[in-house]
């Protein structure tokens, strides 16, 4: 596709710069008449020839001769070239010069495509040439059929590669024909002639038969558990009409529109891209016919997901929600006689139970205002004696405030509960992830795909981990091996370890590493930039294929409109989750920062996602461009204001109360929900039962990237050395600080030469290798060590 878009735009502009050359309408409509009477005029000479040749051939010798009479229908001239391309050219394939000057002289007459017939000229003469050989090896005798070009070339070929080379050289020239040009294979010939035979057998058998041919695609998709938008995405197989075969219909591209009153004005020629397209169409159609939809998850057809029975309930009472009227009553009465005390009265109130919190709706008296209750929040928990009141002043959509109170006794939230619920089970999303419930009691899932990326931040212990797992497994429970890849960057080096199971199923790596599951931070680095250059590539894809986003691509793949010989592929989605981002960024600061930030900015619509969770949510980890490209936040709680602000652009955090308590935003509204929750035991049964069954022979490899860094310099001739080389690692050892900046300051060099020499010095053993933004470790303890080391070379 890629090629046939640049031979596209190289013609256009080709075109254009020769548009000198071109001919007027008129000229083509002259040209093209020219070519097929001259080519209905060969085929007649051609036609008469082969009757009347022996009898021409004689006079040939005397054209000049006007009394000399031909049989040819097209008397001397007739004779004439019909004897010098049949007798002394191809034979009877010269018939096929004919047909193309022919379907020229049409192509000009009509305006059409000239693209189109290039290649009707190649294939043509190859055509020509290889029946001509065909019959000068079959009917030597006969110096009609194979006409001189086939003898000649039969000649010659079979005092080189002898009769049965000439045959194997025939037959293979025959196959490639019938491959390349006419684009049939092996698989296809077997389904065509299955298909004769189901006819057939159809002829007799007048009960009706369902097709096999869909039929295993059909069980793979039965085998999956109950997400439906599964079978929707699913485009059905092309109906039993479809099967009659559609010629190729070259649509013109070119359209010349003229003035209808005045025909001599200049014509313009209006070029549209549809030929090609809807080729493509015939062919995918075709395709489809044959092989049915592509089913990306048919490698791991037999591939069962995860069951429910894997995950705990974790409330003894199957996840209701037990109220408490005494607690309830005693809450309204406080929040009512505070605010009195206060003198704002309250028309109406009312409560909705959570999990963790309950919402007190408050409508106030006319006249009061909102800034004045908010201003009581605290004021509002001392008289409760509660930790972790939030009041949302006025909740938006609805005209009343919001108070939010803590229960005594939580209920938890259990994964079970939250994946077994309908909105999880009917998430028509491309990546539905079950967060954990609202305060009404409501599951929420919410798709990874649309938002596009994810940040995640809360204090230690807060329920990080536990809501990175309950996302993972939501993946995991909805999505096929086939549909999404994750990367998983675990500074911590203990959280994400169970995933390990599943690496040759769900996760992804560079091709050159041992573990799928990222703990150096080093790696980190080269991970994200090969996934920047993941991203480049699909974008190529997509562009190629004439689409917008990885949906409309995969579609498109589905229904085999794309060729895979010209690099397409089904695309799974990729999530990269990295579980201490404050982590990464102290250690390799702005060489995580920017591919983090291109990702981020643009990976949206090829498929790639982030979900990034950290401790530490200040402003140095959590960038303005960073913040900038992550919509979608989730908050546990936090221990500041400040910390609160940074996240969500609003306080609210720190007064949450922890244990998968949180908020949620994706633009501008916040909502406040319990993390569903997963533990350890769970999350190990999951990976076990998924690592068991049979998996790909890899895990899914990202793009090969080798860092600038690695192995730099370490090949540096001695005497390439800077001048200042020694005094430099004199700097270096007495202040036991390996950094570039250090010897710009200490000897007044430029960056570039500071840099060369702490290469030169990580060449000699003075210095380790790169370690991101840290400075570099100095191996060498004091002066004397430097010393006999130097002098040691
Ligand atoms: N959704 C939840 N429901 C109930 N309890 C939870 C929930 N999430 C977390 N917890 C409790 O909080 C504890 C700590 O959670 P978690 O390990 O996820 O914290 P963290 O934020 O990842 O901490 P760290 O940053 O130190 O790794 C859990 O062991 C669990 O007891």
């Amino acid at each position: 596709m890629a090629k046939r878009k640049a031979v596209k735009k190289s013609s256009s502009k080709s075109s254009f710069s020769k548009s000198s050359l071109r001919l007027s309408p008129k000229g083509k409509v002259l040209l093209g008449s020219f070519l097929i009477f001259f080519g209905l005029a060969l085929l007649i000479a051609f036609t008469s020839f082969l009757f009347n040749w022996q009898v021409d051939q004689s006079t040939l010798s005397q054209l000049g001769n006007r009394e000399v009479e031909t049989k040819n229908l097209l008397s001397k001239f007739g004779a004439a070239i019909s004897n010098f391309f049949i007798y002394e050219g191809f034979g009877i394939a010269a018939f096929a010069f004919a047909f193309l000057t022919i379907t020229t002289g049409i192509y000009y007459f009509m305006s059409l495509n000239k693209k189109a017939l290039f290649r009707f000229w190649f294939w043509g003469l190859l055509v020509m040439i290889w029946v001509s050989v065909f019959l000068g090896f079959f009917a030597e005798s006969n110096a009609l059929l194979g006409g001189t070009v086939g003898y000649e070339i039969n000649d010659y070929l079979q005092d080189y590669l002898g009769f049965t080379g000439t045959v194997l050289l025939l037959s293979f020239l025959f196959i490639a024909y019938m491959v390349i040009r006419l684009k049939i294979t092996p698989e296809k010939l077997i389904s065509a002639l299955k298909r004769t035979k189901e006819n057939i057998s159809e002829d007799f058998q007048t009960s009706s038969s369902v097709s096999e041919d869909f039929g295993s695609k059909n069980t793979s998709e039965a085998t999956k558990p109950a997400p439906q938008h599964k079978q929707a995405e699913q485009p059905k197989p092309a109906t039993p009409e479809a099967e009659k075969p559609t010629p190729p219909q070259p649509a013109p591209e070119k359209v010349v529109i003229r003035s209808e009153e005045n025909p001599d004005d200049v014509a313009m020629e209006v070029e549209t891209a549809h030929e090609e397209e809807e080729l493509d169409d015939n062919l995918s159609r075709k395709l489809v016919e044959d092989y049915g939809e592509f089913d990306p998850t048919l490698e791991l057809k037999n591939y069962q997901f995860p069951t429910i029975e894997l995950l705990k309930d974790h409330n003894a009472n199957g996840g209701g929600i037990t109220i408490n009227q005494e607690e309830l009553e005693e809450n309204k009465n406080r929040i009512v006689d505070t605010l009195k005390n206060y003198k704002i009265d309250i028309a109406q109130i009312k409560a909705t139970v959570g999990p963790t919190v309950t919402l007190y709706e408050i409508i106030p008296e006319a006249g009061i205002r909102i800034s004045k209750i908010k201003s009581l929040e605290d004021d509002i928990a001392l008289s409760l004696s509660a930790l972790g009141i939030r009041i949302i002043a006025p909740i938006p959509g609805k005209g009343t405030i919001g108070i939010e109170v803590p229960n005594k006794n939580s209920t938890m939230v259990s994964m079970r509960s939250v994946i077994a619920s309908p909105r999880f089970q009917n998430a028509e999303m491309e990546l539905p992830m079950a967060l954990g419930k609202t305060i009404s009691n409501e599951t929420f899932v919410v798709d990874l795909a649309k938002m596009p990326h994810l940040l995640m931040a809360g204090a230690t212990g807060q329920g990080k981990s536990v809501g990175l797992n309950a996302i993972l497994t939501s993946l995991l429970y909805s999505k096929h091996p086939a549909e999404v890849k994750f990367i998983l960057v675990d500074p911590k080096k203990v959280e994400l370890t169970l995933f390990n199971k599943i690496e040759r199923h769900y996760l992804a790596k560079l091709p050159d590493t041992d573990e799928a599951i990222i703990t150096d931070n080093t790696k980190v680095i080269n991970t994200l930039n090969s996934l920047c250059i993941e991203m480049d590539n699909r974008y190529e894809l997509l562009k190629d294929a004439m689409v917008r986003n990885i949906k409309e691509y995969n579609v498109k793949f589905k229904a085999r409109k794309l060729n895979p010989e010209n690099g397409h592929k089904f695309l799974p989605y990729i999530v990269l989750v990295v579980d201490e981002f404050a982590d990464l960024i102290m250690t390799a600061g702005k060489e995580v920062e920017a591919p983090i930030a291109r990702l981020a900015q643009l990976a949206r619509a090829i498929g790639i996602h982030l979900i990034i969770a950290t401790q530490r949510p200040s402003v140095n980890v959590i960038t303005g461009i960073i913040k900038a490209n992550f919509p979608a936040r989730i908050a546990f709680r936090v221990t500041s204001k400040i910390d609160s602000r940074t996240i969500l652009d609003s306080q609210g955090a720190d007064q949450l109360i922890g244990k998968g308590d949180m908020l949620f935003t994706q633009g501008n509204t916040l909502l406040r929900l319990q993390c569903a929750f997963v533990d350890t035991p769970e999350v190990d049964k999951i990976t076990e039962f998924i690592g068991s069954q049979k998996a790909y022979a890899d895990a899914y490899h990202l793009p090969e990237y080798s860092g600038e860094e690695s192995g730099t310099s370490l090949d540096i001739d001695v005497s390439d050395r800077d001048n200042l080389f020694r005094e430099a690692a004199e700097v270096i050892v007495i202040a036991q600080q390996g950094s570039a900046s250090l010897l710009q300051r200490k000897l007044k060099l430029g960056y570039n030469r500071a840099g060369r020499i702490i290469d030169q010095l990580e060449a000699a053993g003075v210095v380790g290798s790169f370690e991101g933004s840290k400075a570099r470790q100095v191996l060498v303890q004091d002066l004397e060590g430097l010393n006999q080391l130097l002098n040691e070379e």
